[in-house]
């Protein structure tokens, strides 16, 4: 059975400002997502997690140049295909919350996403579910903390039970309990035959929900270790780098003096 995400060989390049020369943002990707399965996608800042979730969505800025491909159950992914996939069986949880709408109470904002896959409003439940008051549903973005304007942004992109979610760092400045509902909310995504791409800083905190991890390093992946591997002094991963940013984590750093 073929994967239900694959990427094959994608590059993205920007003009780089002031010359003709094209700044490589990603380089030669590859990367399959199957159904059931959750890949975290780890790497420094500026490596270019949220390009690939971009790239993925069909989101990217315009001026950036793409080569390579994006299949979604077999079907390239692109212009002609993507506006009726994005928001439907293809959702992605931002990494900016910029993406709410400010001027609508945030309980219409989820309705909508619900209606536009067909779904049924997730109402009061939804918001309880992921540990918000139902009241909160007639505020404003602007009236939320970060936190509970993550959890509704969450809310909002699972709200049409999609099959691929593509989660730029849906955990980011979450207290644990609030991350942890998250991450159970995207589990749940591949527990019942969906996927999603994972992307976060926080290794350790996406370990126990990922099957794979996919470790970016200057606009490349540089490896794709099992989830599994990364134990103790991290032995079972396969790749240097991988070992090398396991053993560099402060609550294994005992382990690079050894
Ligand atoms: N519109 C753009 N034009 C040119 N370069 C860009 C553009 N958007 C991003 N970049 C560059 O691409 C690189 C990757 O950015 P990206 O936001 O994907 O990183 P990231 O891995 O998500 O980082 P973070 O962990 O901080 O979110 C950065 O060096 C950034 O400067
Ligand atoms: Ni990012």
């Amino acid at each position: 059975m073929s994967a239900l995400l694959s990427i094959r060989d994608l590059s993205v390049r920007f003009a780089s400002p002031g010359s003709t020369a094209m700044d490589a943002v990603l380089r030669h990707l590859s990367l399959d997502l199957d159904r059931g399965e959750i890949v975290a996608l780890v790497g420094a800042s500026g490596a270019g997690k949220s390009l690939l979730a971009h790239a993925i969505l069909g989101l990217l800025p315009p001026g950036a140049v793409v080569c390579g491909e994006v299949r979604f159950e077999g079907q390239a992914l692109g212009p002609d295909t993507l506006p009726t996939l994005r928001g439907r069986r293809i959702a992605l949880l931002p990494q900016s919350v910029t993406h709410l709408d400010p001027l609508m109470p945030v309980g219409r904002q989820v309705a909508l996403a619900a209606r536009r896959a067909g779904a049924p409003d997730p109402g009061a439940d939804g918001f309880r579910r992921f540990g918000l008051d139902p009241a909160v549903r007639r505020a404003h973005p602007h009236e939320l903390s970060g936190g509970m304007a993550r959890r509704v942004l969450a809310l909002a992109s699972l709200a049409g039970a999609p099959d691929l979610v593509v989660a730029d760092e849906p955990t980011d400045h979450l207290d644990p309990d609030s991350a942890a509902v998250v991450l159970a909310a995207l589990a749940e995504v591949a527990r019942r035959g969906g996927a999603v791409l994972l992307v976060t800083h926080d290794l350790p905190a996406a370990l126990p929900f990922a099957h794979r991890v996919a470790l970016m390093r200057g606009s490349r992946i540089e490896a794709v270790e099992p989830a599994a591997g990364f134990l103790g002094a991290g032995e079972g991963i396969a790749s240097a780098y991988g070992r090398k940013l396991w053993q560099a984590l402060p609550q294994n750093g005992f382990l690079t003096d050894a």
